[in-house]
């Protein structure tokens, strides 16, 4: 009965309104488990419901978060509410216009990429091509440019850089270059026969106006929206035939993507923007302590109108902890005996191990096996989030997810923030690295661990310490 618990507990009068709301378009702004996905669920559970033969999709911004959405919308009816990430759907999309949909792979869009800098740098001393250091601003800039569907030089000469405010300075002179690379990139792709995914949006802009009524869905969800690139939005909203609901919360914001709901045409005046600011995921604890460390992201300082404020629940649970174990080896053997005592004291809970990178996840899950601790990795489809048991993922995964005790790992310097290897660590980098962390801390329902070795990550510096208690191996 657990897993169906998303469908069945009471909403409160604001989600409530969310749910029963007619209109076309509606933004459901709201804060970390304030209850965003469960009302998306609901609406789908709604329309199924009501609207016989209607077609209702919701959208994730990833497959983990897909296949975790997709367990839930089964459990309302498995053939009337579809799960898709964006370009799962638009692959099918392309492929039923017979558009080509051969998408490179990291190390082949990073060969032509390299390719692009090489040529369209020929004979140029401009700093872009001659130092290394500006690779991944240049990559960053033209996915920004594809996600804003800017095919043509001088809309993207003329538009205003939003979102891309970087320590790095950008000319007139350098935007042409900077096009010229995005135009030779384009060519190598083109030579291959290849897309990358950035292009999946623009593609179907380009004939949005023959877009054939079989591809278009009635109702459209949009879960975590704040991450979908403005020319992905402005696809979805012209696939929905009846309605399109977008949930997002600026204050986990992990891409480079920018836009305003007007560019997407969708409208979210007045009472077509409902705001959710109880939290009902995790504790007391655990959310002053994450609220303390959201406080210091440029958007809550800057009294961004998008950031919304949380209300501190009234279920209280333990302090959560900072545990400083001195060495590596020491941080990986403390954790195999908490995850092993956690285990073993609640046996029908979900915990989550959360770090940074890949390859820690499988390092963590052999030093499991080695402990004899069954572990599962949530990784697209593979795993299952809503089974108890240890379950290891990455911090760009866990986006959505959610686990009654959740184990942040390598909380350390160089780790998280992430070195990022080009010297570009400006502002909104960091924030966010910040908001990676932000987003892992509120993954915990009722515990939050969260261990290091060397030198603790600046953002444990930034949390009040009063909010946890601080551990010394
Ligand atoms: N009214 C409610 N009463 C009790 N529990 C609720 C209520 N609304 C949501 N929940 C529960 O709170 C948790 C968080 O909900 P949900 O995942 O929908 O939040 P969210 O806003 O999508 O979170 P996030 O943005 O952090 O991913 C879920 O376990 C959900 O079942």
């Amino acid at each position: 009965m657990k897993q169906t618990a998303a469908l069945e507990h009471d909403l409160t009068p604001k989600q409530q309104e969310a749910v029963d709301y007619k209109g076309e378009h509606m933004l459901i702004k709201g804060i970390a488990g304030s209850g965003k996905t469960t009302v998306l669920l609901r609406r789908a559970l709604k329309i199924v419901t009501e609207e016989k033969g209607t077609t209702v999709a919701l959208f994730t911004y990833n497959a983990t978060l897909a296949a975790y959405a997709k367990y839930l919308a089964d459990l309302i009816n498995p053939n009337r509410v579809k799960v898709y990430t964006f370009h799962s759907w638009a692959g099918q999309v392309l492929r039923a216009l017979n558009i080509r949909t051969n998408t490179v792979w990291n190390s082949m869009q990073d060969e032509l990429f390299e390719k692009a800098l090489s040529k369209a740098g020929t004979g140029s001393e401009h700093r872009f091509f001659k130092q290394e250091r500006f690779k991944t601003f240049l990559k960053e800039e033209i996915s920004w440019i594809k996600g804003k569907n800017l095919q043509q030089r001088d809309a993207y000469l003329k538009v205003e850089r939003i979102g891309r405010t970087g320590n790095v300075r950008v000319t007139k002179a350098d935007r042409e270059k900077i096009f010229d690379l995005l135009e030779t990139y384009q060519k190598f792709l083109k030579q291959e026969n290849k897309l990358d995914y950035d292009d999946y949006a623009p593609r179907i802009l380009d004939i949005q106006a023959e877009l054939p009524d079989s591809v278009k869905i009635d109702h459209i969800l949009v879960d975590e929206a704040q991450d979908l690139q403005q020319a992905q939005l402005q696809v979805l909203r012209i696939a929905a035939r009846k309605s399109m609901i977008v949930a997002a919360d600026k204050g986990q914001k992990i891409y480079n993507t920018s836009f305003a709901w007007r560019d997407i045409g969708i409208n979210i005046q007045g009472g077509r923007t409902k705001v959710l600011q109880n939290t009902f995921r995790s504790t007391r604890q655990i959310i002053e302590l994450a609220h303390s460390l959201q406080k210091n992201d440029p958007i809550v300082k800057a009294k961004d109108e998008d950031y919304i404020e949380p209300l501190y629940p009234d279920v209280h649970g333990s302090k959560p902890q900072v545990i400083d174990c001195g060495k590596v080896q020491d941080e990986e053997r403390m954790l195999v005996q908490m995850v092993k005592a956690l285990r073993d004291r609640s046996p029908d809970r979900t915990i989550g191990v959360v770090t940074r990178w890949w390859k820690h996840v499988k390092r963590m899950q052999n030093l499991f096996a080695d402990a004899d601790i069954l572990s599962e990795m949530i990784q697209k489809q593979e795993g299952n989030v809503h089974t108890p048991g240890v379950k290891l993922t990455t911090l760009h995964s866990v986006k959505g997810l959610e686990f009654d005790i959740v184990l942040v790992v390598k909380v350390r310097e160089g780790n998280i923030p992430a070195v990022r290897g080009d010297e570009d660590e400006d502002d909104e980098y960091i924030a966010v690295e910040r908001r990676l962390l932000y987003v892992a801390m509120t993954r915990a329902k009722h515990e939050l661990y969260m261990l290091y070795s060397g030198a603790p990550s600046r953002f444990i510096e930034e949390m009040d310490e009063t909010l946890f208690s601080k551990v010394k191996l």
